[in-house]
């Protein structure tokens, strides 16, 4: 195979920081660049004349064609795209109709298997008709549900003699591995364009392909467990990232952080109790585990249900945190600890231990439905609850909107812009 060939997914909206981030991307060591479908969808076929006239370098158009082969692919073609990507879903006829499309203007075609049930004999039929290149691609909505290319790629790539791209969430140790299972064109998105450094980013993948590739070594897939790749980019998130992610969810109400500073990423063991009953609370310390976060309901906040004991005891246990909608004692005491309490109120006087309540029971805290078993992530700005189901999905989308921070941030630290032109704001007011 000849050296693997790093075509970088331009998928943003605005034209002006596309040509920008794609001279970035060249510097680093990109070969191709792709007009990606929502550039497409916002500038037309001017973003691919643009970047064809401005680069000179292949160029590809995700039109992402779905019908009408002939006339979309005429459009990108006589526009300047080198490449055109349409989706390998389509009918045969439009898939024809593409090709031919795409000799008339000197064109190819590359067919994006996203969504496709049966990859490997879709891609066999798709060399049969004559596309030039295989895309093994899973869409960002897919990533978002775990899905990645690695899985699918190396039985696509054994079957087809045609060049086999990967895309879909890659990063420099990803695009690497698809290199090593049998890609020859690495597709590379936001992992470059939405990082601060474009040029560091394209160069660190442009490194591990080609080391990957003179390694001649093919990977070994290990699956990691689930909920450890979660905490982890549970982690690397803040409570905002994940409003944002989940559409502006909201946060508890009226739940704070006894000890400022503190950040907890933790599964909920749910309690609900009644004011000032502390029996409880403090047994579900003995149902959690070492990384889980206590989330307490109780009927009222006129006495406390949490203490200094009971800190103490979770302490012990490596229990992440505690949320309390209620009341809480010995805060003093706690800060000294340093531990991560949120609570509604703070107390002198506590309850009797009478054990009315349960444990691991839907409950609703800080008007905020929390199930046993969802994600916790709490920090200086509130307490976020996301639902079990959705939370590698909700995790991935919280890590896409701080990386699209830390690129905005970087234009406004490095190039001294506002946020309103970066963002074109005033081009995306909704049109009333
Ligand atoms: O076609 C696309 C999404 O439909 C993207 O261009 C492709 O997934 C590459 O971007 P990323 O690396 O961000 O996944």
């Amino acid at each position: 195979m000849d050296k693997p060939i790093l075509q970088v997914a331009l998928d943003l909206v605005e034209l002006k920081r596309a040509v920008e981030i794609a001279g970035e991307a060249l510097e680093g060591g990109a070969d191709w660049l792709e007009v990606g479908t929502p550039l497409i969808k916002s500038e037309g076929m001017d973003a691919i004349r643009e970047i064809k006239k401005r680069f000179r370098v292949k160029t590809l158009a995700d039109m992402k064609t779905i019908d009408t082969g002939n006339v979309e692919v005429e459009m990108a073609a006589k526009s300047g795209a080198d490449i055109v990507i349409i989706l390998a879903l389509s009918d045969d006829s439009t898939i024809q109709e593409a090709i031919r499309a795409a000799k008339k203007y000197g064109s190819e075609i590359m067919v994006d298997m996203i969504n496709v049930p049966n990859p490997v004999e879709r891609a066999k039929e798709l060399e049969e008709l004559g596309v030039d290149y295989i895309n093994v691609h899973v869409g960002i909505d897919q990533q978002m549900k775990g899905m990645d290319p690695l899985e699918i790629l190396s039985n696509v790539a054994n079957e087809v003699s045609i060049p086999v791209a990967a895309a879909g969430g890659l990063d420099a140790e990803k695009a690497a591995n698809c290199v090593s299972l049998g890609a020859s064109i690495v597709i590379v998105g936001s992992n470059i364009t939405k990082s601060r450094n474009v040029v560091e980013s394209a160069r660190k993948v442009r490194e591990a392909i080609d080391k990957s590739w003179k390694s001649g070594k093919k990977v070994e897939l290990k699956k990691r467990e689930l909920d450890e790749e979660i905490r982890e980019i549970l982690m690397k998130v803040s409570t905002p990232n994940i409003s944002d992610a989940m559409h502006r969810a909201r946060a508890m109400r009226d739940v704070h952080p006894v000890v400022r500073g503190k950040k907890i990423v933790g599964k909920a063991v749910t309690v609900s109790a009644f004011d000032g009953d502390w029996a409880k609370p403090v047994e579900a310390i003995d149902v959690a585990g070492k990384g889980d976060v206590i989330v307490i309901k109780v009927s009222g906040d006129n006495a406390a249900v949490w203490g200094e004991l009971a800190t103490r005891s979770c302490i012990n246990k490596g229990i992440e945190g505690v949320i309390i909608d209620g009341a809480v004692r010995d805060v003093d005491d706690i800060r000294e600890l340093g531990y991560p309490i949120f609570a509604k109120r703070e107390v002198p006087n506590a309850g009797e231990p009478k054990g009315f309540g349960e444990i691991n029971v839907k409950i609703e805290c800080g008007g905020i439905e929390v199930n046993p078993g969802d994600w916790i992530v709490a920090d200086d700005n509130g307490v976020m609850v996301i639902p079990k189901e959705r939370a590698y999905e909700v995790a991935r989308r919280a890590l896409e909107v701080k990386k699209h921070e830390e690129r905005i941030r970087g234009e406004i630290e490095d190039k001294g812009r506002t946020l309103a032109e970066i963002v074109e704001l005033y081009k995306w007011e909704k049109v009333q």
